[in-house]
């Protein structure tokens, strides 16, 4: 059953069983496949789909046979994967057929049809990660196992993986993809410890071609799941199906993620999504601009506007999507022009946000954190090198980061002179060039703290 035939049907329930039932056991309903006449919808819990059963089978029943679609019964399969998931609530789905196999425990996470490719805006700083990306959702021969992506908030990891897992759905049909967020494959091996069905779930997780998880840095410190996932990982490898990853940073900087796990995860292509830059802002604005306009035919965009936006809004790509969403529709509803007077107006809470300065006392804060050192040491007085070093880090984003001065800086340092600020800051500059793991806590520290 298509997307456009469940909506149809939707529409005709909502009419028929009235908002609160609509919205309480229709909306959460997620169809699969159709076949010999019977119908799969995926449901949250038993008792959900023992309710549908026996209230709205006959109503549902109707409606799917009016859309032209041949059932006679209907299915209810438990399903993590339903729209009362906090993910699916977010996206329209698009379900992917490919994985439905036993049980009701494999279907596909709902994929989002507008992150795709067309729709993905390729700059600096996220080219290697695209590139990559493309290669795997060839699915020719796997040349690098797992494909990790990483990178911050909103910089588009979810929008190429569904990328990736809708170009392998047309490219290659026959192909089994499994696409689902970390969260999800803990639900669904928690399910199955429950329901005792640990083999179901063995089986359907080394039985995909291709298997994608969003989001891995959740299950750290998840024992368990870990376990499991490791062992998954090993068993799709050894047979040489494709693992894309993604998570908010490198695998080696996941804490209380087992050190087999990590090594595992490094062991194909690591890539970064870097924070965007200005022309990358702007290329995505152009883009999303278009489909805008589709939206408002009659809203022209002033001179300068885009621009303005990418050169401020420099947080992440979704707030930047948003501002351009929440123009347009403010615009329409005051019957304004979208101009730099209106986005002014519109925007100034997201246009102070991130004017948001940093300071170096959050500086000292992440620091310590980062290298798992108390705040009272890195700004007493003690001169070992464990808390000297963060130390200097901290002196030197300080410098980079905010407009305070060297005294300014050095005051806040428990009182230090301006020269031992400056020759912090000289000493880290230095090691910046000769020590690839400081360039990296700088790189990570200082993506953190702009985030
Ligand atoms: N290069 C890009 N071109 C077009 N749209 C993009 C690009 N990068 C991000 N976006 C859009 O920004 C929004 C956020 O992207 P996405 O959800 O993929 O981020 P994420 O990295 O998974 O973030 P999170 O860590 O919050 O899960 C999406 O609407 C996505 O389409």
């Amino acid at each position: 059953m298509t997307q456009e035939q469940w909506g149809e049907i939707r529409q005709r329930l909502l009419k028929t069983v009235g908002q609160n039932n609509y919205t309480t056991w229709i909306e959460p309903l997620v169809p699969g496949q159709v076949a010999n006449g019977i119908a799969i919808l995926n449901v949250p819990t038993n008792f959900f789909g023992n309710y549908v059963s026996q209230n709205f089978s006959d109503l549902i029943l109707h409606e799917l046979n009016a859309e032209g679609i041949t059932a006679s019964r209907l299915n209810f399969v438990l399903s993590s994967q339903t729209n009362a998931a906090p993910k699916a609530q977010q996206t329209t789905t698009l379900r992917a057929t490919s994985a439905q196999k036993t049980g009701g425990m494999n279907s596909t996470a709902p994929l989002e049809p507008r992150f795709s490719f067309d729709n993905f805006v390729v700059g600096k700083p996220n080219e290697l990660a695209h590139a990559a990306a493309r290669r795997v959702a060839e699915g020719g021969p796997v040349t690098f196992n797992p494909l990790f992506l990483y990178g911050g908030v909103g910089l588009g990891k979810t929008h190429l993986m569904h990328a990736i897992a809708q170009e392998l759905q047309q490219r290659k049909p026959e192909m089994n993809v499994l696409y689902l967020s970390a969260e999800q494959f803990m639900y669904r091996f928690v399910q199955a410890l429950r329901d005792r069905k640990m083999m179901d779930f063995k089986e359907l997780f080394r039985s995909v071609d291709v298997l994608m998880v969003d989001d891995v840095q959740f299950i750290a410190g998840k024992d368990s799941t870990q376990e499991e996932f490791f062992h998954t990982f090993n068993a799709l490898v050894d047979q040489h199906k494709q693992i894309i990853i993604s998570a908010d940073r490198a695998p080696t900087d996941i804490k209380d993620l087992e050190e087999r796990v990590k090594s595992r995860l490094q062991c194909g292509l690591v890539v970064d999504l870097h924070p965007t830059d200005y022309e990358l802002r702007l290329g995505i604005l152009q883009s999303k601009l278009e489909t805008q306009q589709k939206n408002y035919p009659d809203l022209e965009v002033g001179e300068g506007v885009l621009e303005f936006l990418a050169h401020r809004i420099t947080s992440n790509v979704r707030v930047l999507e948003g501002a351009l969403t929440r123009l347009f529709a403010f615009a329409s509803l005051v019957g304004r022009e979208i101009n730099m007077d209106l986005t002014q107006d519109c925007l100034a809470d997201v246009l102070r946000s991130n004017e948001r300065k940093i300071t170096v006392e959050e500086i000292q804060r992440k620091v310590s954190e980062h290298f798992n050192i108390r705040l009272s040491d890195m700004i007493g007085p003690k001169r070992l090198r464990s808390f000297a070093r963060p130390r200097q880090i901290a002196m030197y984003l300080s410098k980079q980061l905010t407009s305070r001065s060297l005294p300014e800086i050095g005051r806040r340092f428990g009182g230090r002179d301006h020269t031992t600020v400056m020759h912090g800051v000289r000493r880290i500059e230095e090691l910046k060039q000769s020590d690839s793991q400081i360039a990296e806590d700088l790189e990570l520290l200082g993506r953190a703290l702009k985030s």
